[in-house]
């Protein structure tokens, strides 16, 4: 053997090997990216083939097309794969839903899947699971901290939002970050503790944070003020200030009825993406409707709301508008017709879920289809730090693995 110095240095090297469930268009992969952890995604599986071909368009690989649900332990053994990150669907725990949790059909694959853990004869050693908020109280939470516990694993759980990292974006997620034993968390003192802060993520190991959930006033609003404002999430920025006579709008009805029909459609009937801004603004007959069910926000702003997958096919509750024209006096006082409200474009939701620039669509999907994808993705400024938290080895770890200063080895 070479010095024991430069055979770590070798095998350091060596990628954590990551299985990547349900991967959508790819939030956790850019998140790993992002997080920049040694890893490599040795495959990443998605029944929709619409989201795959996004993700086939920026990683230049296609997941595996099939239902999650059919995967066997052999199967998963084959990859010998160290993490499993995964991304369920969350209708099952939405409260929009009906909360059917694991007798949702939904739920199916999910469970399956953590079922099959014992039966792996090479378990992985880091687990990260992402849901919606509500899921920590679902019966597939108990079966989920079951498994883990029985297959030995220590668990930190979180809850956090994009607006807990300077990103004027509210989506508050659950997380669960499980690591098997001998393995351990840099913060051992919050196994088996719901956390609300990102406290713990950046290296504190300050007790306190385990008990704090500070829903003050006065804390949401210490924490949007160390948000950037909407407008540095925007591709176009051509807001104006109303004037004292008229608005600074032009004829919106006209152009976003004008915009709204005459969509290029391809030959499957689904609308192209054009470049125009036009498309994107709200019907006068939606705003006359909806208006006071509308989140309204303006450029200005620190704070918008979470960007459903039904955004921009339904007005109410599903995201943001934007008010492209600053009133004088902002909110539903000032008339909401004037304010020239438009949607945010696709490129703009996913900047607000920190994607990165090179993060691309292909042409052929359609606006809706875009954003779909988008909302049922995740928050990568979110998940990053959570994965560097995850894939963190603290030194204790590897002297109780390698208690004998033996060369460390990711397998
Ligand atoms: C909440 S989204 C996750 C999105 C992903 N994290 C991203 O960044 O885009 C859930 C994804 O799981 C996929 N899915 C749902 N059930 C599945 C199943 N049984 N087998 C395979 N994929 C499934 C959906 O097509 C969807 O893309």
């Amino acid at each position: 053997m070479a010095g024991l110095g430069s055979e770590k240095q070798e095998v350091d090297e060596q990628p954590w090997k990551v299985l990547e469930f349900y991967s959508g268009i790819g939030g956790m992969r850019y998140s790993l990216m992002k997080a920049g952890v040694n890893a490599k995604v040795v495959e990443a599986f998605d029944i929709n083939d619409k989201a795959n071909d996004v993700y086939q368009h920026n990683f230049g690989h296609r997941p595996y097309q099939g239902n999650i649900q059919s995967l066997t332990a052999a199967d998963l053994d084959s990859y010998g794969a160290h993490a499993w990150l995964l991304s369920p669907p969350c209708q099952p725990y939405t409260r929009q839903g009906l909360q059917k949790h694991s007798g949702d059909a939904r739920a199916f694959s999910f469970l399956k899947i953590l079922e099959l853990i014992p039966h792996t004869s090479q378990p992985p050693s880091m687990l990260f699971v992402e849901n919606v908020v509500g899921f920590e109280k679902s019966d597939t939470h108990t079966k989920l901290i079951e498994i883990l516990e029985k297959t030995n694993f220590v668990i930190q759980e979180f809850i956090l939002s994009p607006l807990q990292f300077g990103v004027p974006y509210s989506r508050p997620r659950y997380f669960c970050l499980a690591k098997r034993k001998p393995s351990c968390f840099q913060n051992h003192f919050l196994n088996n503790k719901l956390l609300w802060s990102p406290i713990p993520l950046f290296g504190h190991d300050d007790t306190t944070v385990a008990n704090e959930h500070d829903q003050s006033q006065e804390n949401w609003d210490r924490l949007l003020q160390s948000c950037e404002p909407v407008q540095k999430f925007l591709e176009f920025k051509n807001h104006s200030n109303q004037s004292d006579t008229e608005s600074g709008c032009l004829d919106t009805t006209h152009v976003s009825t004008e915009a709204f029909g005459d969509l290029e459609k391809n030959d499957k009937g689904n609308e192209l993406v054009g470049s125009s801004l036009d498309q994107y603004f709200v019907p006068l007959s939606l705003i006359e409707r909806w208006g006071s069910a509308m989140d309204i926000v303006y450029p200005d702003s620190k704070r918008c709301c979470c960007f459903t997958k039904s955004y921009y096919r339904y007005v109410k509750g599903t995201g943001s508008l934007l008010a492209t024209v600053q009133p004088k006096k902002k909110g539903k006082s000032s008339p909401l017709k004037e304010q020239c409200l438009r949607f945010f474009t696709p490129r703009e939701v996913a900047n607000l879920h920190s994607f990165p620039e090179d993060f691309h669509f292909p042409q052929q999907i359609s606006l809706r289809q875009r954003y779909a994808l988008l909302g049922n993705s995740l928050s990568i400024a979110v998940v990053a730090p959570l994965l560097q938290y995850l894939f963190a080895e603290p030194l204790v770890q590897q002297m109780q693995i390698f208690p004998s200063n033996d060369a460390y080895t990711h397998n």
